[in-house]
């Protein structure tokens, strides 16, 4: 067997494992697309391939970099795709020559041509920042859509190189809506390095999109997720933090208004809008039936925020949660991942929006924490299978009084979050009621998927919310 049969042979499985894949619970049925050669070090062949998995509903573009080897190398067990007599196939985030060839093509401004074949398929790096001379690299772990290596540099600030893993013809709006930030004189977001942009034969026409994004690493940093989680379990206050995070996303909001097109919010665009949010609510009902019988309390929500006053459209981040904000000390709050919600399609992802859809995905946050802490509280106090008396009563009362703490919590965060927008701009978001109620509920419908898919023990975190959005 050949590397190239027993990667054909693997490949399905092993990227039905991996973290990034979306069609949960199948194997992709994969057509490959082509693969662009990278310049590798002696002995070793990287070339990052285009597979589409035509299994899916929409057929689904994945970028899967790999590299081919002699032999084994150890310590990169975990990053194992296939293997054939004298040669075996490596993962080529997790290859340290993999990853140091894709970071190359970026900052080099490499053009990139097939591997093998002639087919219409292409590369090209683009540097916006100094050059970097990588020394290391590993993979950050978590929870993501994408993968990120984590670059040390020679007397440099690290680097962090995103490689997207669903790709999709158009620019990617983390790298568009980043650089447009940094190129307005804007620090809330790290420092983009490059990007490399590839272009791949897509029925009878070419399509163009990002395959990745370099950027400054901002080491040692948690994301706001982690420090709320902390601050719920230890009973500390968020409002400064929060009105610092509204403040900053105020000034992300102007610049990114002056920076990038607008558009009129006229009743063409209501109409869409009001028809996505439609959609949206469908999809959460295929998802999740029992949403079906709150159809017509949705429905009133989603039409009086269709009927209340809008600001003009603008680009915003799209996906605005807790996990997408450091805390950077000396910095204050800097956002990243503007990709947009990943289950949304891309032309819709980089049209011009609301500014309040991205208010309403923190103020979903905050509660998202305040109920994660909650889930983590009950789960930790033992089974409510126990049998009654004064334990479990007691057991009971002290559930209840954490849950009323969580949610004051909660909603100290998100007045303070909105105080904090509200002074940077002039206008307290909470005179567009109406508008924003609808946009949560959006977002909890959307959440509600997304959990359905991927958590779904945590489905009954976006459920409540809902629940709470209908009855006030
Ligand atoms: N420039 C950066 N500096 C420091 N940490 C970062 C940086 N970019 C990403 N991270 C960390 O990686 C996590 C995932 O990054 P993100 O851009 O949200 O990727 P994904 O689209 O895969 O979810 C973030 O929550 C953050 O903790
Ligand atoms: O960060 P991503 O772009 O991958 O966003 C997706 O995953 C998020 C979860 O990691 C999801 O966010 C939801 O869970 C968060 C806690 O893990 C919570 O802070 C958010 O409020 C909640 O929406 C996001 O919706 C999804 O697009």
């Amino acid at each position: 067997m050949t590397a190239s049969e027993a990667l054909r042979a693997a490949l399905p499985a092993w990227m039905a494992r991996q973290r990034w894949y979306t069609g949960k619970g199948r194997e992709p049925r994969l057509e490959p697309v082509g693969g662009l050669a990278l310049p590798g070090p002696d002995g070793v062949d990287v070339a990052t391939w285009l597979v589409r998995d035509v299994g899916a509903a929409e057929p689904v573009l994945y970028q899967v970099p790999l590299t081919v080897r002699p032999a084994a190398v150890p310590g990169l067990e975990h990053a194992l795709v296939a293997e054939a007599p004298g040669q075996v196939v490596y993962d080529g985030c997790h290859d340290p020559a993999g990853a140091a060839a894709l970071l190359a093509a970026v900052v080099d401004e490499a053009r990139l041509g097939p591997a093998g074949g002639d087919d219409d398929l292409g590369a090209r790096g683009h540097r916006a920042g100094a050059a970097v001379f990588a020394t290391g690299s590993r993979v950050l772990r978590g929870e993501q859509s994408n993968t990120s290596i984590i670059f040390d540099v020679a007397d440099g600030a690290p680097v962090i190189l995103k490689v997207f893993r669903v790709v999709q013809a158009g620019h990617n709006p983390d790298v568009e809506v980043q650089e447009a930030l940094a190129s307005g004189g804007s620090t809330r977001v790290p420092r983009p390095l490059g990007d490399l942009l590839g272009w791949w034969p897509d029925g009878d026409r070419r399509a163009e999109g990002h395959l990745a994004f370099a950027q400054e690493f901002l080491p040692g940093v948690e994301d706001a997720w982690r420090v709320a989680l902390r601050a719920l379990e230890t009973g500390t206050d968020f409002a400064d933090r929060a009105r610092a995070l509204g403040e900053a996303t105020a000034e992300v909001h102007a610049v990114l208004a002056r920076a990038l097109p607008t558009a009129e919010a006229d009743e063409a665009a209501r109409e869409a809008m009001l028809d996505g949010w439609r959609q949206r609510f469908a999809a959460a009902v295929e998802a999740v039936p029992e949403l079906a019988a709150r159809a017509e309390d949705v429905e009133a929500v989603l039409r009086a925020g269709a009927a209340a006053p809008w600001p003009p459209l603008q680009r915003i981040h799209g996906d605005y949660h807790l996990g997408q904000v450091l805390d950077v000390p000396g910095r204050g709050w800097v956002l990243l991942d503007f990709e947009g919600e990943p289950l949304r399609p891309l032309a819709e992802r980089t049209a011009p929006d609301l500014p309040q859809r991205d208010i309403a995905g923190m103020l979903r946050s905050f509660d998202y924490a305040a109920g994660s802490a909650t889930v983590a509280a009950r789960e930790s106090g033992g089974s409510t299978k126990t049998p009654a008396g004064p334990a479990a009563a007691g057991r009971e009362a002290g559930q209840a009084a954490e849950l009323s703490a969580h949610e004051a919590w909660a909603s100290r965060a998100r007045e303070a979050f909105l105080d904090g927008y509200g002074a940077a701009t002039g206008r307290d978001p909470r005179a567009d009621a109406a508008l924003l109620r609808a946009l949560e509920l959006d977002k909890a419908l959307y959440e509600a998927v997304y959990e359905a898919r991927n958590r779904p023990d945590w489905l009954p975190i976006p459920l409540a919310g809902v629940t709470r959005l209908l009855v006030g």
